[in-house]
């Protein structure tokens, strides 16, 4: 069994900056990942299918279908291409919420085909593999980068940006639990491009930066706004909606001021998803 760790993406700051002419919108944003995550593991079988376990294993079940999950989709792209007749036993461990900005299920695309390039024993190129993700979803390249940096394009072109200093962070995610469509919430954008984020590194680009998808999300999400407002005080270096939301977050310093707020934050949410952990 091969266990592939499919990490919560974040957008440390988001700037949504035209619409174009197929619908999608052209982004600057910083991404960077968190140790918070889906799990997915398999074997090699002759058939192709998969098992979802995990808290939020029976709310995915319940609004997606096996053969319309990303992973099924991602793993019947990956064997046309590369012509495969095998199967794989796959298993998802569904921790993250799902429609929730932080690309769960694009995580657990990401990860699919790393683990079955590896199952397969795939020759593949990177850039290759890149083709696949960006076919079924804007946000799949960067999970199959893994990496934090600065892209454009759809989300999808790649830039080098220096990132020191990110991984000491320390990040608060609190989730209402309320499923948020990303197309709803970019088709609420007020048009309003944000600028390029050329602040520097992609530590100077998140503090000067902002997510200028909030209005839009918390017109469909108001809570979102009492989330923000809660998780701002002097102990953070930063608040912030990650993607299209509803997922906020907090970034720190040090892991007691994030066990600090995430203990009022519980006390004040007792029905959000809270989660502490540092950026990978
Ligand atoms: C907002 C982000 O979370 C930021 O990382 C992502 O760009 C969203 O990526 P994603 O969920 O993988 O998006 P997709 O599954 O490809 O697209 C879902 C819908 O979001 C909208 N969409 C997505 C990405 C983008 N750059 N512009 C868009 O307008 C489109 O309406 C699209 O139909
Ligand atoms: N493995 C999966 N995990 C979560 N959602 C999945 C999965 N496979 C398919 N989906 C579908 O994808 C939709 C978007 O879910 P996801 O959790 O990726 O949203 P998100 O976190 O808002 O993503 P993003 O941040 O990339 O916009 C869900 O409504 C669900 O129907």
């Amino acid at each position: 069994m091969i266990e592939i760790f499919a990490p919560a993406k974040i957008n440390l700051a988001l700037h949504v900056r035209a619409k174009r002419d197929d619908g999608y919108h052209e982004l600057d944003t910083i991404f960077a990942f968190a140790n918070i995550g889906d799990k997915i593991s398999g074997q090699l079988s002759s058939k192709l299918s998969m098992e979802v376990h995990g808290p939020f294993g029976p709310e995915l079940m319940q609004i997606t279908s096996t053969e319309d999950n990303l992973i099924m989709r991602a793993a019947r792209k990956l064997r046309e291409k590369y012509n495969i007749s095998l199967g794989a036993d796959i298993i998802l461990e569904k921790a993250l919420p799902i429609g929730a900005g932080i690309g769960g299920g694009s995580a657990d695309a990401a990860a699919a085909i790393k683990l079955l390039v590896k199952i397969w024993n795939i020759d593949a190129k990177d850039t290759d593999l890149l083709d696949v993700g960006a076919s079924l979803g804007a946000d799949i390249p960067i999970c199959l980068k893994g990496q934090a940096c600065r892209a454009t394009g759809i989300g999808d072109i790649f830039h080098d940006v220096d990132i020191s200093g990110l991984h000491e962070i320390h990040i608060l995610l609190v989730n209402p639990l309320i499923h948020l469509a990303t197309q709803h919430v970019f088709a609420n954008w007020d048009g309003k491009d944000a600028g390029a984020l050329i602040y520097g590194s992609a530590y100077e680009n998140a503090q000067r930066g902002c997510n200028n998808l909030t209005p839009a999300a918390i017109k469909l999400c108001p809570i979102i706004n009492d989330i923000l407002n809660s998780l701002n005080n002097r102990d953070n270096i930063l608040t912030r909606m990650s993607g299209s939301g509803a997922t906020c977050f907090g970034l720190y310093h040090d892991f007691e001021s994030c066990d600090a707020a995430r203990i009022m934050m519980e006390q004040k949410f007792p029905n959000m998803w809270i989660r502490a952990g540092k950026i990978i």
